[in-house]
């Protein structure tokens, strides 16, 4: 599952104002910006061009949104996109704390201030979670609000994912070596272990996120960067969970800085601009 990389140490400065260079990795698209001040607005882009794809084929866009240091990355930069109507946008979450919404730990009341009120998307274009609920029952009933906004498919086939990677390798709510990893059969999982406080979340696991249309990862700072390596260049170690994120029909970006890139080596280079990601 570890990418090759095969044309080892080829990285080149592009001329782009935002870009530096991209490199294939394994069907993974990773585009290094000089900063996550760069990085920002080609996220806000990418979205957006997704989701006029999504409304003009399918009449709606479905995105999932992350926490950590996602939420204030997305609350400063989609607001500000000029002409972006967010009618006929669902959001859900790829993973979830079970905390009280006013808690500092709740992902749905960061998202809720920082953007969801800024672009008018009212609750009910919102899947959240009942924080009311036990773990168990919180991601079964998660799971239901999912099932119910995709009622044709077995799985739900998300436009966009949006997902953060921990400097020990999780994304959502798996974290390395969790019995969660193998979780085949549910959409959202529950768990009240969790290595990174609070210990009670809600997860989506393998097959929503493998599901997905469009992946993308965002990760900036030098404290990514020995796991960085370990996810995109492989190696022996483990394959930690961000690593096995490889939708089977979707599209997969890693947008990253070069301080979270400094350890990589980017086997391709592939010149372009951050408005045609
Ligand atoms: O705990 C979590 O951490 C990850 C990574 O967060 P970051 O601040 O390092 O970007 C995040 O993606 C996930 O949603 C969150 O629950």
């Amino acid at each position: 599952m570890g990418p090759s990389s095969g044309s080892a140490g080829k990285f080149i400065k592009l001329c782009s104002p935002t870009i530096h260079y991209t490199a294939d990795m394994s069907g993974r698209r990773v585009v290094v910006f000089p900063s996550a001040a760069e990085l920002g607005p080609a996220l806000a882009h990418l979205v957006a061009s997704r989701a006029d794809k999504a409304l003009s084929e399918r009449g709606r866009f479905t995105i999932g949104l992350s926490g950590g240091s996602l939420v204030s990355m997305l609350g400063k930069e989609l607001p500000v996109l000029p002409d972006l109507d967010c009618s006929g946008w669902l959001a859900g979450f790829c993973d979830e704390r079970l905390v009280p919404f006013d808690d500092g730990e709740s992902t749905y009341g960061l998202y809720k201030n920082e953007l969801f009120s800024k672009m008018n998307i009212p609750d009910s274009r919102v899947l959240a979670i009942d924080p009311s609920l036990t773990v168990q029952e919180c991601a079964e009933d998660y799971a239901g609000k999912l099932k119910k906004a995709f009622p044709k498919e077995d799985i739900p086939v998300f436009d966009v994912l949006l997902l953060g990677m921990g400097p020990d390798g999780h994304t959502c709510s798996l974290f390395p070596g969790h019995a969660l990893l193998e979780e085949t059969q549910k959409i959202v999982a529950p768990i009240s272990d969790s290595p990174k406080p609070p210990p009670q979340r809600v997860t989506m696991t393998f097959p929503v996120l493998n599901s997905a249309r469009c992946v993308v990862f965002v990760s900036t700072g030098g404290s990514k960067a020995h796991v960085l390596k370990q996810v995109l260049d492989g190696g022996d170690g483990p394959v930690l969970p961000a690593a096995r994120v490889l939708p089977s029909q979707g599209e997969l970006f890693w947008l990253i800085d070069e301080p979270a890139a400094s350890s990589l080596t980017l086997p391709v280079e592939r010149q372009g601009s951050a408005a045609k990601l």
